[in-house]
């Protein structure tokens, strides 16, 4: 899959943009605050129908402006696709497939595959475990419109178990009806996570171990309540514990995925190297097993990711993204010289833009094919 071209009108600092893109690799550099991130949230906005950074949308909009839009042409396996979404302040989205309005937003995950690696993956490692849930959901969700349709389930049968629990209602018929849900749910998104990490694992123990160079060892773990018992049992037992907190305490949103670095949790123990590392190595991972399952190759979006690294990383990295395996990429940095090295290293098609105060700039010497 390909984004061939993308305009922009009002996305954040971009007040208008249209831009065509290399089907390989596309490169952008400009200084802090120019727009380069929100150049990629723009594409990944059109993959997933939200900002990468979880932007609320009033916030989308540049700032003295009512409507944005943003538009893409892709080309899938051969067919043009036009992706189309306008949002107005204060007034619902809308997002079209060629020229279609979706009915349902969740039909959109999916269509385009992508991965992104960004300075803010940093709360896989440091935020709540809800980031680390986030995470595996969106992968297996790219994959699997049931886990999807499971999760959007899973998540209205336990806010209505919260709302009884609030209230104090003591009907446990009422409860065993949505506990079966709950149940019914948890236990495919359960069984879906436990085998998408160990999928993941290895590809991301070797991009790991490429990247390094060495021997450190780093590892995956799924933490779930559910690997002892099931999910209605534990419900049950949990009721009263549950009425007096007055929230859910037991199910696959209290999951986790614990990332380990020579055996104890990265975020104890990790440099910031090594941090970055592991999350370079999971998202890549990430697209292997993407491209792996599906129709499709994803877009990988890599934002700023050379900062902390050093120079034997970055070049493994270099290496890696300019060689086989990959399809399109957008890649940014503050300046040039990583960009230049990736160029050299590749013999594909690219483009190199300049991004200055929301402006993207092609630079017309550099737009060749080699
Ligand atoms: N709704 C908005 N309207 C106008 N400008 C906005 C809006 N939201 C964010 N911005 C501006 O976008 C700029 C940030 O752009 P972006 O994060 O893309 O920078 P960048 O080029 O990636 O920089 P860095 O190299 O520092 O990561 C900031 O100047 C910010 O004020």
């Amino acid at each position: 899959m390909i984004l061939k071209r993308l305009s922009i009108l009002n996305y954040k600092n971009i007040r208008q943009a249209e831009v065509a893109f290399s089907p390989k690799m596309n490169c952008f550099f400009g200084n802090n605050g120019m727009g380069k991130t929100n150049l990629l949230d723009a594409i990944h906005y059109l993959s997933f129908c939200k900002s990468y950074l979880n932007t609320p949308e009033s916030l989308l909009v540049t700032t003295d402006e009512e409507l944005c839009v943003l538009q893409g042409a892709y080309l899938y396996e051969g067919r043009d696709e036009d992706i189309f979404c306008s949002i107005r302040r204060k007034s619902r989205k809308q997002f079209k497939r060629n020229k279609k309005e979706y009915d349902k937003l969740s039909d959109h995950i999916g269509l385009l595959p992508l991965v992104m690696v960004s300075p803010a993956d940093s709360e896989l490692i440091q935020g709540g475990s809800d980031e680390r849930r986030k995470f595996l959901d969106m992968i297996i969700s790219q994959q699997d419109k049931n886990y999807l349709h499971a999760l959007i389930q899973y998540n209205k049968a336990l806010m209505q178990r919260n709302v009884l629990l609030k209230n104090q209602v003591t009907d446990y018929s009422l409860f065993e009806v949505l506990e079966m849900q709950m149940e019914l749910y948890g236990s495919k998104i359960y069984k879906d996570r436990v085998r998408l990490v160990e999928e993941l694992t290895p590809l991301f123990n070797s991009y790991y171990q490429t990247i390094c160079s060495s021997s450190e060892c780093v590892g995956l773990t799924y933490i779930s309540q559910l690997s002892d018992c099931g999910l209605a049992e534990l419900l049950q037992q949990s009721r009263e514990r549950d009425r007096y907190l007055g929230y859910t305490s037991s199910g696959v949103h209290k999951d986790d995925l614990e990332m380990t670095l020579s055996g104890q949790l990265i975020r104890r123990v990790g440099s910031q190297g090594q941090n970055k590392t592991f999350l370079i190595a999971l998202k890549l991972a990430q697209f292997a097993l993407l491209a792996k399952k599906g129709n499709t190759l994803p877009v990988l979006l890599l934002d700023d990711i050379f900062d902390k690294l050093d120079a034997s990383r970055v070049e493994q990295i270099i290496k890696l993204v300019s060689g086989e395996g990959f399809g399109q990429i957008f890649i940014t940095d503050t300046n040039r010289k990583y960009l230049d090295e990736i160029l050299a290293a590749m013999d594909h098609a690219y483009c190199l833009f300049k991004v200055e105060q929301g402006e993207v700039c092609p630079l017309e010497e550099d737009n060749e094919t080699k």
